[in-house]
């Protein structure tokens, strides 16, 4: 068998902890053979986005189809886009390519505020890139935007998945981390929600309903509900968390996983790697992640 082969289409990071970089480290910490299309190179560290310096749009078709033309692509993910011209470009080079395997991470504002994608853009993202998306992971901000509607309990968190995959992405993960800001979302589980859907070990903290101390990632595959949680750690070291998220998504996709396991690897990827960025301890803002945390403590890897 050939390696799993996948894409990201995302910006440069140059902290290292998100974006491209983040995204590379997680596809070869899973094994993956990972390439990559830079859509805009960011001047970045742990405190904040120094300066943006988008591509065009030629640049990004040209880096996509140099890949997608030669090595080939078996899973791919968006992140950072910064336009409608780039998304537009983009989504036309996944659909001439036929690519199906793409999770699209709609990254709009960095932690620090930084607007990565321009307010304009939204549309575009909802228009052109979202009817491709296997799966599509807005954090809570973007399930706002992409929705319309506050989200503030969970109850808002299925509707908003809903409307999302009512805009044409397949399925839909609205992760959690942002929960805490706008007040917890600590309601009990609504009965019709299965908490037993996905395969895994009997020892895995998921399903756990949201609690203060829990994240929960809230996983809609068009039909039924699925919360992914785990411990919430506190450390302000989640820089890049979305991006090592979904770039494990795609990791896993392309090695041939279904989409359920791939969600479910990348929420035990991206729980190891922030508990493990304390030991990094690196920056004196928000720290990256650990990108190497869950191989050290899964040696063997799912085939
Ligand atoms: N403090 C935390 N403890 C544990 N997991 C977290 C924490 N913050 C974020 N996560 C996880 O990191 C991933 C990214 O979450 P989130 O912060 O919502 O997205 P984004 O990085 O796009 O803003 C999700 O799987 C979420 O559950
Ligand atoms: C180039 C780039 N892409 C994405 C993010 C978002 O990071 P996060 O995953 O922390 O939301 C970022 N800060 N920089």
């Amino acid at each position: 068998m050939t390696v799993p082969r996948a894409l990201t289409i995302a910006g440069s990071d140059s902290g290292g902890g998100a974006g491209i970089q983040a995204d590379l480290k997680t596809f070869q910490e899973l094994d993956v053979f990972g390439m990559s299309a830079i859509t805009a190179v960011t001047a970045q560290n742990t405190l904040g986005v120094h300066g943006v310096y988008p591509m065009t749009p030629q640049a990004v078709v040209e880096q996509i189809d140099a890949v997608g033309q030669d090595l080939g692509v078996d899973a791919l993910k968006t992140g950072m886009l910064f336009d409608a011209a780039i998304i537009e470009a983009v989504a036309g080079r996944i659909r001439a390519f036929g690519w199906n395997s793409l999770v699209v991470d709609p990254v709009m504002i960095a932690k620090g505020g930084a607007e990565l994608l321009r307010a304009e853009a939204v549309e575009a993202l909802k228009k052109h890139l979202l009817p491709l998306a296997l799966v599509v992971t807005p954090n809570i901000p973007e399930a706002e935007a992409l929705t319309g509607m506050k989200i503030r309990t969970l109850n808002d968190r299925r509707e908003a998945a809903q409307r999302i995959a009512d805009s044409g992405a397949r399925t839909v993960v609205i992760k959690g981390g942002h929960a805490g800001e706008a007040g917890r979302i600590g309601q009990e589980p609504d009965a019709n929600v299965r908490h037993d859907g996905l395969a895994d070990p009997a020892d895995r903290p998921v399903f756990a309903h949201a609690s203060d101390e829990r994240v929960v990632d809230l996983f809609y595959d068009g039909r039924d509900f699925y919360e992914l949680s785990g411990p919430r750690i506190a450390t302000r070291h989640t820089h890049g968390t979305g991006c090592t998220f979904s770039a494990a998504i795609a990791a896993r996709l392309a090695a041939g996983a279904a989409l359920a396991e791939a969600v479910h690897t990348a929420r035990d990827f991206i729980q190891a790697a922030i508990e493990s960025a304390s030991a990094l301890d690196l920056g004196a803002g928000h720290g990256p992640t650990d990108h190497g945390a869950y191989r050290r403590t899964n040696i063997i890897l799912p085939s």
